[in-house]
């Protein structure tokens, strides 16, 4: 299985976006991959908000910034297993790209700033062009949200 960030793999068009893109400097950069656990497949990203990720509170991290790591996070595990139900790498043409059309996020707890979050996202459906994903955005062992995304392969 490839060790290759499901970002990199995107052409260079489409290669911008704020919370993955890699050729956005000003970005998130989120890099996501699958994970094997014992019972799952499951994919995996992990990022460490820095100080200006805050949001009213200095201890903690911005909920925009959390639905944007599950946003990105999401859109790329859909494509990832749209490529794997069809039996190809990903990055191969033709291009699958899933946008977010829907997104809900539960904020379960403050989320602590300058630790390494783990988000964590499963298909658990893939039909037509639609894909339903599973996130969750956790840091020492501490769930701190769970959403729920719809993700549409773009025609
Ligand atoms: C990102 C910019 C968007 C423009 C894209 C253009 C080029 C970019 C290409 C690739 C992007 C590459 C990298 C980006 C990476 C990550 C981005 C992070 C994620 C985002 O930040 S991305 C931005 C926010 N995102 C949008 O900007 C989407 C705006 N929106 C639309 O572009 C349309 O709305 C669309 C495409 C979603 C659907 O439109 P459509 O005409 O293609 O398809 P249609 O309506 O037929 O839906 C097909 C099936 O999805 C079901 N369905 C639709 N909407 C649903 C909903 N809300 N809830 C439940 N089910 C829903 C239907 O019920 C049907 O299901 P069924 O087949 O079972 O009937």
């Amino acid at each position: 299985m490839s060790k290759q960030a499901f970002q990199d793999s995107y052409p260079a068009e489409f290669s911008h976006c704020y919370g993955c893109g890699r050729d956005n400097p000003h970005g998130l950069q989120l890099k996501s991959y699958w994970h094997l656990s014992a019972d799952k497949e499951h994919t995996i990203a992990h990022f460490t908000p820095k100080p200006y990720h805050t949001g009213g509170v200095p201890d903690n991290a911005y909920g925009g910034l959390i639905a944007s790591l599950l946003d990105c996070h999401g859109t790329a595990s859909a494509a990832a297993a749209a490529y794997k139900a069809q039996g190809r790498d990903m990055g191969t043409a033709p291009i699958l790209r899933f946008v977010t059309a829907s997104l809900s996020v539960d904020f379960l707890r403050p989320t602590p700033m300058e630790n390494k979050l783990t988000i964590l996202g499963e298909v658990i459906q893939l039909e037509g062009r639609k894909a339903t994903v599973k996130l969750s955005l956790s840091t020492n062992d501490q769930l701190c949200a769970t959403g729920t995304m719809i993700a549409v392969a773009l025609k």
